[in-house]
């Protein structure tokens, strides 16, 4: 799809000036986050930042009183040089401390930000996990996602960025006190120097943040090519296919626009940024030129003047410094709210106080006229669909490639609401039930399983997390999927690491990874099993043997099997057979083959292809 020639930010994405403080909301409950992080490290961390904070000024008074003592002990021939030393000491143990305390607050940043980074993913892990399948394929949420986790470091920063900020606007403080004290006209020069400066500086970071809001998909699309461009498990195909060149250019095409706008905004907050700091030069001189006159007119000793230099210096520094963090704290926390928003994301609750889940399952699950269309998508995908499964039959779900197998399942599990229609179990409404317990009662192996590059212990037992340490479930898990026999085969046992993306990890063979998968369904002792094509890379005496034992450890229990090989279909009590989102067959295998419908039909295709 060719895309529009340079996207900029529209109107709506722009952040205003006025909205580039909104931000700033977010900082106490920011603060309070980190303060939870180490409380001790925060108290720490805040008491060096005030002492640090009145070093600069404490520093150049020193310095006045050495100079001031200087000039009196060259008027007055052999004064006593004990005050002078007592200065010069004074100014060493200041420096000292200076720095010592400088040391304390970048060990105690650093610390504090890792501790907070980490409490901060961890509340993104559990966020994402709270939002349900139809939250997290949705697009915008993604990106609200993808924002909040991007931005971790950013987080970090912005903490020493505030923590630094309040301790400038300390010795800032201290600083103009000084001033106001001796010169109270430098002030007004000091603020001229420094206010357009600082506007420019506000304006150009709240457009830098827009753009970069406003590219959020287009970044998570670079993130992909990037990934995929430079990943072992797509090197196979990338390397097959020659793919390197597209993706390169997809990369570099998509790269460089983003370039290209970032680096307007860039030049231009440096052209005016220039123009600006020049007034600040000249102010400063404008300064310096009035302390002098004032010194040689007798109204300044020496010591004021090296004293008032100084401070003017600094704090034209300081303020700069203040002001400019002041844009970056500002931008930064703009995230900080993308960050809050994505963990305040509302979760629908349910509206109705859950109900208990059946002791056992007695009656079974029934679909009642079950239409339904994926969230954001017009296509519906069942339509109309009805029937019943019965407690302990085992149903096989047959149908073309995006037949709406899969979805069926999702929909049991709840992870979908149907557009219209019920499922019920025992005859009530599953939407009604507490979704974890529910779903607890289900051992589910998807087609599509996930392959933790963790060791084979860890990706047996993800499938009842809390059996991690059994070895005795996990081995049983284990033999009842034949993954045993992967076990034995690989160098490490359960410890082994499995992947290539760790040190030491072994990468297993489709059907290797098939069984563990598989072996995670019998973690738990649950009544209802689905297997969605279980045994799709299985070699034939393996599949044989898979549904051998599946059928004799899931007697008498619910189950669903999805396949396309009927010689594992026939093995199930009733086949629902369906057709786009329509249920066209249901029965047993002996009487769809004698109905001779589609069931038939394909049954002897395949049977055909075996002759
Ligand atoms: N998350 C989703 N969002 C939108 N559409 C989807 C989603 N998942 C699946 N679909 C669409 O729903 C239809 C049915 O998919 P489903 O996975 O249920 O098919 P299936 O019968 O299991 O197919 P297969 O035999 O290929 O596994 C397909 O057309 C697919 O494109």
């Amino acid at each position: 799809m060719p895309r529009p020639a340079l996207k900029s930010i529209t109107e709506e994405e722009r952040i205003s000036l006025k909205d580039s403080f909104k931000g700033w909301r977010s900082i106490p409950r920011f603060f309070r986050e980190i303060y939870q992080a180490g409380p001790g490290l925060f108290a720490g961390n805040i008491a060096a930042r005030i002492l640090k904070a009145f070093g600069p000024v404490a520093l150049l008074w020193v310095g006045k009183l050495i100079i001031d003592e200087i000039v009196r002990l060259l008027q007055e021939e052999g004064a006593d040089m004990g005050t002078l030393w007592r200065y010069v000491a004074m100014e060493l143990g200041l420096a000292l401390l200076t720095d010592l305390l400088g040391r304390v607050v970048n060990l105690t940043d650093g610390l504090l930000g890792d501790l907070y980074s980490n409490a901060s993913s961890e509340r993104i892990i559990r966020k994402a996990q709270e939002l349900t399948l139809e939250q997290l394929e949705d697009p915008k949420f993604y990106d609200k996602l993808e924002r909040a986790r991007t931005q971790t470091s950013s987080r970090v920063n912005l903490m020493s960025n505030v923590l630094g900020q309040a301790e400038a606007l300390l010795s800032v403080g201290s600083l103009i006190a000084g001033l106001i004290f001796f010169e109270p006209w430098l002030i007004v020069l000091l603020f001229l120097s420094i206010v357009p400066s600082f506007i420019n500086e506000v304006r150009y970071s709240s457009q830098r943040y827009s753009l970069a809001r406003s590219w959020t998909s287009e970044r998570r699309e670079l993130d992909y090519l990037r990934y995929i461009g430079a990943n072992t498990l797509t090197a196979k195909e990338v390397k097959l296919f020659g793919l390197t060149g597209f993706l390169a250019a997809r990369f570099k095409n998509l790269a460089h626009r983003y370039y290209l706008l970032n680096r307007r905004i860039a030049i231009r907050q440096s052209l005016f940024g220039g123009l600006f700091n020049l007034l600040g030069v000249l102010s400063y001189y404008g300064a310096y030129v009035l302390i002098i006159y004032r010194t040689l007119g007798g109204l300044l000793t020496l010591g004021e003047l090296t004293f008032l230099s100084g401070s003017f210096n600094r704090l034209q520094g300081s303020l700069q410094g203040l002001f400019s963090r002041f844009t970056r704290i500002s931008e930064s926390a703009l995230y900080l709210k993308d960050y809050f928003d994505f963990i305040d994301l509302h979760i629908p609750a349910p509206e109705l106080e859950p109900v208990p889940l059946p002791q056992r399952i007695t009656r079974g699950f029934e679909f009642r006229d079950v239409h339904f269309t994926y969230p954001g998508s017009k296509t519906p995908i069942l339509k109309g669909v009805s029937f019943t499964l019965r407690a302990g039959e085992k149903m096989a779900f047959v149908g073309q490639n995006g037949a709406g197998k899969t979805t069926l399942v999702k929909l049991i599990l709840g992870f979908y609401t149907p557009t219209s229609g019920q499922i019920l179990l025992d005859g009530m409404d599953i939407s009604r039930f507490d979704p974890q317990a529910y779903r607890d009662r289900f051992g589910v192996i998807f087609q599509d399983f996930f392959r933790y590059e963790f060791t084979l212990r860890e990706n047996i037992a993800v499938g009842n997390i809390d059996a991690l340490d059994d070895e005795g479930r996990i081995m049983e898990a284990a033999r009842k999927s034949l993954a045993d026999s992967v076990v034995r085969e690989v160098e490490e046992g359960l410890e082994q690491q499995l992947g290539r993306r760790f040190y030491q990890g072994q990468e297993l063979s489709g059907g290797q990874w098939q069984k563990v998968a598989l072996a995670r369904a019998y973690m738990k002792d649950a009544e209802v099993m689905v297997l969605d094509e279980p045994t799709a890379s299985l070699d034939a005496r393996a599949e044989y043997e898979v549904f051998r034992r599946f059928i004799g450890l899931t007697k008498g229990r619910t189950s669903i099997i999805i396949s396309h090989r009927f010689s594992t279909v026939r093995m199930a009590d009733r086949i629902l057979v369906l057709d786009a989102g329509r249920i066209v067959e249901l029965g047993t295998h002996e009487e769809l083959l004698e109905k001779g419908g589609l069931y038939a039909e394909l049954f002897h295709l395949q049977a055909a292809g075996y002759q």
